[in-house]
């Protein structure tokens, strides 16, 4: 069946991608703003607008391919239709007869979206620089590309402390909104299809998060133990953290940090609606770690990252990460490890974890703090694979301060 098109929802995906690209705004952002500035448009016209967006941004440098484009920005927005009507081409839409399309053609766009000789980079829409990184960093970089271009999957996090598996499943069955387990991962579901769910009462009474299987890992990964001190030192909005607190039944101390305020104030309401008792909060100065030297018994840093094995959830990121960028984590990641590992007691467990598919960040940032602090062994480290999990890509690693 030939799939027609509707005007208004193609200019929304257009001009979500002039933003996304010329004003170097967020695709998640630009995405909500346009679907909350029509409320009349109902969920296909929603999933139109979001996945042919993300889409065509995930799939830019393979469409560029396609219609054999080689500028490296546009500046028109005579681009951008082509880019659209290129991609919805692909689709299988009947190309209207708008003046927009009139350059394109059709059987030459697909003829070159179905040959097979093309690159790694271009297959897989990378820009060259992160291909080759990958190819240097990643192991087995063609099956994590792969993974990393494929559409991302909604998780939830059961809360624990306010509701079980059984409760929060009928609850979204009700809603007419399909479930599955996921194995390996003791709190965690996986939604059949994308869904909204922050409007749901059971979601609003803090009975489940929405976070990724991955992510519950590193939380689970620290193996933290109730009436313990706890000091998750990049908490963030704190998804780790409020994981944290429910592994501990509500019961001890644990101190969220992290170097933005605004964060942490979100990270009390979510406490708040999460039934957590045992966080607070505190802003990093320069004071701040000293005040804790030697006291915590567990340590997370959930360290700023490339944000590489998030890509299916950011593919904007491929375009506007820089290598430079990734420089500048590097060496903050090793200044957190140096500098925040002080607040381990002796005996103490620390997990360092990224959401980064590089071996500088991650597997190489612990080796390299290693040489230089006897104080530490490291216990075991693990990577949690997209190819292999279906989840984002992670990092962790278990480290214990023997003296
Ligand atoms: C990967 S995110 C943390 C995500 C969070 N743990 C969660 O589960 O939602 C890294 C966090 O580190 C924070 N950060 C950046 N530089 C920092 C520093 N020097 N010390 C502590 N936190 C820092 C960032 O603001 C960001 O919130």
């Amino acid at each position: 069946m030939v799939k027609k098109l509707h005007r208004p929802l193609v200019e929304a995906v257009l001009t979500n991608l002039i933003q996304i690209f010329n004003e170097n705004r967020k695709a998640d952002q630009v995405i909500i703003r346009t679907l909350k500035s029509n409320p009349k448009w109902g969920s296909r016209d929603r999933n139109f607008i979001a996945e042919n967006t993300y889409d065509i941004i995930r799939w830019w440098r393979l469409l560029k391919y396609c219609l054999v484009i080689n500028e490296r920005k546009f500046s028109e927005e005579a681009r951008f239709w082509e880019m659209v009507g290129g991609w919805l081409c692909i689709q299988g839409y009947d190309l209207p007869a708008w003046p927009e399309f009139k350059n394109l053609d059709p059987v030459k766009i697909l003829a070159l979206y179905e040959s097979e000789n093309k690159t790694r980079k271009v297959r897989e829409s990378v820009p060259d620089w992160l291909d080759e990184l990958g190819e240097a960093e990643v192991p087995n970089w063609d099956d994590e590309i792969h993974a990393l271009n494929q559409d991302s999957k909604v998780y939830i996090r059961v809360n624990t402390l306010k509701s079980n598996k059984a409760e929060v499943i009928s609850a979204l069955e009700k809603e007419e909104i399909e479930i599955e387990e996921v194995p390996d991962v003791e709190n965690a579901l996986r939604l059949k299809k994308r869904r909204k769910l922050d409007h749901l009462k059971s979601y609003r009474k803090g009975h489940f998060e929405i976070q990724d299987a991955g992510s519950q890992q590193i939380a689970e990964y620290l193996d933290v133990k109730p009436d313990s001190f706890v000091i998750d030192a990049c908490a963030g909005a704190g998804g780790k953290s409020l994981y944290l607190a429910a592994l501990m039944n509500n019961s001890g101390k644990i101190v969220s940090m992290d170097v933005e305020g605004r964060k942490l104030k979100e990270l009390k309401s979510r406490a708040s609606r999460n039934g957590v008792e045992i966080i607070t909060t505190d802003l990093i100065r320069e004071s701040t770690l000293d005040k804790y030297q030697g006291k915590a018994d567990y340590l997370l840093l959930d360290v700023p990252c490339s944000g590489t094995g998030v890509l299916r959830r950011n593919p904007d990121a491929k375009w506007k990460l820089k290598p430079s960028f990734i420089d500048q984590v590097r060496q903050i990641q090793a200044s957190i490890l140096d500098d925040y590992t002080a607040m381990l007691k002796p005996g103490g467990t620390l997990v360092y974890a990224t959401c980064s598919v590089l071996r500088s960040e991650n597997e190489d940032q612990v080796k390299n703090f290693l040489s230089q602090h006897v104080e530490f062994e490291l216990l075991d480290e693990k990577r949690v694979s997209p190819a292999e999990t279906g989840f984002d890509g992670f990092y962790m690693a278990k480290l214990k301060r023997v003296k």
